[in-house]
């Protein structure tokens, strides 16, 4: 299973054009890559290289602007970002069933699929809590919920724990974690955070500064299940940390050159 391909991207280049300064921004340029089914991978790259703007395109939200993009799904992928999308005047529970209201799903089999999501991600005890109450790590696990809540295929993230402090982070890493394990879903993740990308991903593509492009694809090696503490004792970690600082920082100096 794990050898079929779930997202082709060939090719893939967007840019921008600002009528106001009569200029365009080229975002993306020839981005190529793979995933497989069930595989978890992370991007990383310099700000404002265009990782945004690929998971846009892959979840459908921006056109490109040449290249071509597979996704072999029976669904359109769920996307996350970073900031959480909780509606305000929806409890914790409405909140990550509200997919399942705009398709029309029955009372009864919405509140049995909720439930499964809120036990999976630790908000059974906030489940009729407004979102006001709740702390930026519980408000993201409701958008985790949510776009886990109607089964789609492909999940994209787009650095979906950047708000939150380190110690909070690493636990929703680790949770989120468990909870692919559990759905083997097929991930792409976006982040600034090398650390981060080691920690969660099968392989770590790594983009150069804008225009982005992928510039090196990288095999994690660690086993699974992860224990997100520790994994930072082996030596591989730090080695692993070393190469993609050294692709980051050589691809920008090139880039000022
Ligand atoms: N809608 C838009 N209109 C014009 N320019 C845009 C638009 N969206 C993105 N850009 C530009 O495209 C480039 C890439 O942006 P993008 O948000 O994809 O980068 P990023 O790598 O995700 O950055 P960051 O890590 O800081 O979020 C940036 O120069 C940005 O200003």
């Amino acid at each position: 299973m794990m050898s079929e391909t779930a997202i082709e991207v060939r090719n893939l280049t967007k840019a921008f054009y600002d009528a106001d300064s009569d200029r365009t921004t080229v975002a993306a340029y020839e981005v190529e890559f793979e995933v497989k089914r069930g595989e978890f991978v992370c991007i990383v790259g310099p700000s404002g290289c265009g990782k945004t703007t690929v998971l846009r395109i892959l979840a459908g939200l921006e056109t490109k602007l040449g290249g071509s993009i597979d996704m072999k799904s029976e669904n359109p992928p769920a996307m996350v970002f970073q900031e959480a999308s909780v509606l305000p005047w929806l409890t914790v529970r409405e909140n990550v069933g509200f997919p399942l209201s705009l398709k029309g799903v029955a009372a009864a089999k919405r509140r049995a699929r909720v439930d499964e999501l809120l036990e999976l991600t630790g908000l059974t005890d906030f489940a009729d809590a407004l979102p006001h109450r709740l702390s930026g790590g519980m408000k993201q696990r409701v958008s985790v919920a949510r776009a886990l809540v109607d089964d789609r295929e492909i999940l994209l993230m787009d650095e979906p724990f950047g708000a939150l402090d380190e110690q909070t982070r690493l636990v929703l890493q680790q949770e989120l974690l468990r909870i692919w394990e559990t759905t083997g879903k097929t991930v792409v993740f976006i982040t600034h955070s090398v650390d981060e990308a080691l920690t969660l991903a099968d392989r770590v593509l790594v983009m150069s500064p804008r225009p982005g492009t992928i510039i090196a694809d990288l095999a994690v090696p660690f086993d699974r299940p992860r224990d997100v503490v520790e994994m930072r004792r082996d030596k591989r970690f730090w080695d692993l940390t070393y190469e993609v600082w050294r692709l980051l920082a050589s691809s920008s100096t090139e880039h000022q050159a």
